[in-house]
């Protein structure tokens, strides 16, 4: 099965509760939560009080990215805020499994990302701690930036590191990918193994204007790339 999650990092920030309900009614699995904190990554976005804002607006999954260095200290917000999933990057974490547990604690999913020069080996002893891997096909920070092609190999690899995980421990951990997503490349990355697919210009850019149908249009056209591969 394939997911669809927009990010609201290229969403009208001025009408976001409505754009979280028309991407939702147009398709979208998840909401992908960009939070960015000028120190981790070069640009500011949004924080616990937005995800608590947009909670009543949907029960689609709320999927956090923290991109902030501290990360241990936020954690607890976004879970009391609605978050579903909230994942980080290792590197940004002082102690990578206390985060892990603190995220589940909290009663969420928990993943970590990986940045694209940011080795998998991250991984190593903490697969059990985890729900989500999430690879970054665009270094963090900004939104309608271009796919980096190698991406496509460390998802071969992830995959096959992830294949191996639920063969040998029956549990299946989800593989994401964010950045650069469109209509011409979703069947190619799905391929090289991702089932959850991060979205934000190729969704919000086909519709600033908050037009429900463009969502549906454009969702519906990543939908039927996906569907010519083999899940
Ligand atoms: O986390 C990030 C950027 O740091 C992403 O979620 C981007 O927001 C994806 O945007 P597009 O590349 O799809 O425009």
């Amino acid at each position: 099965m394939f997911r669809i999650a927009p990010s609201l990092l290229s969403a009208n920030f001025a009408r976001l509760g409505e754009e979280v309900s028309n991407v939702v009614a147009a398709g979208a699995d998840w909401i992908h939560f960009d939070v960015m904190d000028n120190h981790y990554v070069p640009n500011l976005t949004i924080g616990p009080l937005v995800c608590e804002a947009i909670r009543p607006v949907t029960t689609a999954p709320i999927d956090v990215h923290l991109m902030v260095r501290p990360v241990d200290r936020i954690i607890p917000d976004f879970a009391k805020a609605g978050a579903n999933i909230i994942t980080f990057h290792p590197e940004a974490s002082e102690h990578i499994d206390r985060s892990l547990g603190l995220i589940r604690d909290s009663g969420c999913q928990a993943g970590l990302v990986f940045n694209p020069a940011t080795p998998l080996h991250y991984l190593d002893h903490v697969m059990d701690k985890i729900d989500v891997v999430l690879l970054m096909s665009v270094n963090p920070g900004f939104g309608g930036q271009k796919f980096i092609p190698e991406t496509l190999n460390k998802l071969r690899a992830a995959r096959a590191r992830l294949d191996a995980y639920e063969a040998e421990t029956g549990r299946h951990i989800l593989l994401e990918i964010d950045g650069g997503v469109k209509t011409d490349n979703i069947a190619e990355i799905a391929r090289a193994g991702a089932d959850t697919f991060v979205a934000g210009s190729a969704v919000f850019g086909a519709g600033k204007d908050a037009d429900a149908h463009r969502y549906d249009s454009i969702i519906g056209s990543l939908r039927a790339e996906l569907a010519t591969v083999q899940a």
